[in-house]
């Protein structure tokens, strides 16, 4: 489920007529997705993706998300490219809903990740953060540390009823990851996906049969924090198996194609087991936060909070930054 908005056929059509993209031939809703209603077109000139953007983004945000996706495409990363319209503007409105078409992307994520995958992710995920280096916009990160506790505290009254003791346990690993944080300043900072998982990645295999990433999409949490802290997010998304033990083999290839484009520097390095410690507890929270308050029988999938309780676990025991890949 994600078509929140149903557009006719009349009011699209009427809508294209804005765009030098040629006559529409088809479109369907896109069915994955949770945040925002997706279309894919077709059209004279070929397949593109139409988003309305829903209830979670603040439309005062999406020049910043639209900009940076433009720019980014423009150095070379194969991610969705705002498509203007006749007036040069991206940014539009449809059904009442802010609106933008981007160019649409092929490959497909993996549905399970192979150790394969990891370094052609950690390529792209350093070629991101060096074409954004000279990118103007910039987005505090609302779900970065100091967005914690407030969330923490909004899943209190139901935290419990997910697991006995949960709460206590999060206010005590919460407390640690704060006093442990680096300080402002000391670590590099820049344009950050911030949820690059799996199902935001398009693989398409090369002439060898080799994975090789085709799409970064979903910039939707982006935003300008701590590099390392994006690379943190994808040591937790992609380098556990479905048993719940760490990879290392993956999380080596990420981190050693991440440093063919951009070397770590030693601070950052040392960083990554608090950072990793972070980038868990923040998905468990807005996990919680979805779960406490989604209906059970809402059409979203509430995704499973306790699998990042578990991930938080781990990170907590490391004790090197070698244990995790850097
Ligand atoms: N540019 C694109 N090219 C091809 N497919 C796309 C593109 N953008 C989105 N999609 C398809 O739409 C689906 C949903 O997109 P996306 O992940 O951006 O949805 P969302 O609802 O905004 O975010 P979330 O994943 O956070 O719920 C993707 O899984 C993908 O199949
Ligand atoms: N990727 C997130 C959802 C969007 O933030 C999760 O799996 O919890």
């Amino acid at each position: 489920m994600a078509v929140y908005t149903e557009v006719s056929d009349e009011a699209l059509r009427a809508f294209l007529a804005e765009y030098e993209i040629g006559g529409l031939l088809a479109f369907r809703g896109i069915a994955e997705g949770v945040e925002n209603s997706n279309y894919a077109l077709r059209t004279e000139r070929g397949d593109f993706v139409l988003t309305l953007y829903e209830r979670r983004v603040d439309p005062a945000e999406l020049p910043y998300f639209l900009g940076l996706m433009d720019h980014l495409a423009r150095r070379g990363l194969a991610c969705p490219t705002p498509v203007p319209g006749r007036d040069g503007v991206a940014l539009r409105e449809l059904a009442g809903r802010p609106a933008a078409i981007c160019t649409f992307l092929e490959g497909v994520w993996p549905r399970r990740v192979r150790p394969e995958h990891l370094a052609p992710l950690g390529e792209a995920l350093a070629r991101l953060h060096a074409a954004s280096a000279d990118f103007a916009g910039s987005r505090p990160n609302a779900l970065g540390p100091s967005g914690w506790a407030p969330l923490l505290e909004a899943c209190r009254a139901r935290g419990e009823e997910v697991q006995p003791g949960l709460m206590a346990q999060l206010e005590a690993q919460l407390a640690a990851i704060l006093a442990a944080w680096p300080r402002p300043g000391a670590l590099p900072a820049g344009q950050i996906h911030a949820d690059l998982f799996p199902d935001n990645v398009f693989f398409l295999p090369d002439a060898a049969g080799r994975p090789q990433v085709s799409g970064v999409i979903d910039f939707y949490f982006a935003c300008t924090d701590l590099l390392a802290y994006d690379i943190a997010v994808c040591l937790n998304a992609w380098c556990f198996e479905p048993d719940g033990g760490f990879n290392l083999t993956k999380a080596r290839a990420l981190m050693g194609a991440y440093q063919t484009v951009r070397p770590l520097a030693a601070a950052e390095a040392a960083a990554l087991p608090v950072l990793c410690r972070g980038a868990a507890i923040r998905f468990l929270l807005t996990r919680l936060y979805d779960w406490t308050h989604t209906p059970a029988d809402a059409l979203v999938t509430r995704k499973d909070p306790l699998e990042y309780l578990r991930k938080l676990r781990f990170f907590a025991q490391v004790e090197s930054p070698g244990a995790i890949g850097a």
